[in-house]
């Protein structure tokens, strides 16, 4: 099989160490319509997000990643605790310049095409016409959209609803970026896709707090994650640092003879080494499926893998 091509391991975040988002004993409780206590969605939350790096905020459905995010946006106030933003209140319209936000979903008007969508946003920013139309034709370039650029939003995909709503999300050049389950009813195209955006906003100066259900979406872009379970921390760390398994070698090569690996067993077993394993790495149906999709675009009509059968 060609090998896969996949994005190397997130490289650490900038040097510079700006504290860009800050939390301190966040919490959050939403209250039923009587003002009684109903759900604690966060609970003192300590967090800080760097300059320049994507920060994966991790956890399953109703952990309480939309709650931070929008706590973080200004759109939700704290029950008690503190969120600053640019060393400021998320509420201040200042903060809010800086920032771009892909919502969990995106409610864009269905009539209007690509170009219309983001010059429509683009005046809401009160961006002069020339610098409006320059971002506009770079957003959609990037976004992968030219070839879509007037239709109607109605007849996108889900891909390209997501694609036009991170589009929308940058047009006022933010510096921070959040993005709310960006990868959502994308096919594995779509998310490689996504994440391979998101990689080039970090590397673009941008720092991203992006969130996700699906722990394996933010494996290779995210360099720090937080987990979050029932609105608690859990975990935080460099992704890389907390996926490893320190008490275990893995050594990789290729073309090793049988004898060679008879010699390394051998070694292991003087070394009184335990659950030795010696075996194919296997790669991950992700790889494989765009492995497919890549030999089928690049040979059409022919079974994928059919040399080796
Ligand atoms: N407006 C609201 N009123 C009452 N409870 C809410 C409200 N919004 C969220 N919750 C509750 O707060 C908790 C955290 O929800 P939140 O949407 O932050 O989780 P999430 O991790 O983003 O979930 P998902 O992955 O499903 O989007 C959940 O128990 C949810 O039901």
């Amino acid at each position: 099989m060609a090998s896969v091509e996949t994005q190397p391991q997130s490289t650490a975040p900038s040097s510079n160490n700006e504290v860009i988002i800050e939390t301190r004993n966040l919490t959050k409780i939403y209250r039923d319509f009587w003002g009684r206590q109903k759900v604690r969605a966060l609970k003192a939350l300590d967090l800080e997000v760097r300059r320049g790096e994507i920060f994966g905020l991790l956890g399953p459905n109703g952990s309480g990643k939309s709650t931070t995010m929008k706590l973080l946006l200004g759109l939700l106030f704290p029950t008690s605790g503190q969120a600053l933003v640019f060393g400021q209140d998320p509420s201040s319209i200042a903060t809010k310049e800086r920032i771009g936000y892909l919502p969990e979903e995106s409610y864009l008007y269905r009539f209007l095409d690509a170009r219309e969508t983001l010059n429509f946003y683009g005046q809401l920013f009160n961006m002069p016409a020339d610098v409006r139309h320059r971002r506009v034709n770079e957003l959609i370039e990037m976004v992968g959209l030219k070839w879509a650029e007037r239709r109607q939003l109605k007849e996108y995909s889900k891909g390209m609803t997501r694609r036009i709503g991170l589009a929308q999300a940058l047009i006022n050049d933010p510096e921070l970026i959040f993005l709310d389950e960006p990868t959502t009813g994308l096919d594995p195209i779509g998310i490689r896709e996504m994440k391979d955006l998101i990689l080039r906003l970090r590397d673009e100066g941008k720092t991203v707090l992006v969130t996700s259900h699906q722990l394996a979406d933010l494996q290779d872009v995210a360099d720090r994650i937080a987990i979050l379970h029932q609105g608690e921390l859990k975990e935080l760390g460099r992704v890389d640092a907390l996926l490893k398994v320190s008490e275990e070698t893995q050594i990789r090569a290729k073309g090793v003879s049988e004898q060679a690996k008879a010699e390394i067993m051998a070694i292991l077993e003087r070394e009184h080494a335990e659950n030795i394993s010696v075996e194919n790495p296997t790669t991950t149906l992700e790889e494989l499926f765009l492995n497919i999709v890549r030999e089928s675009e690049a040979r059409p009509g022919r079974r994928a893998g059919s040399d080796q059968s």
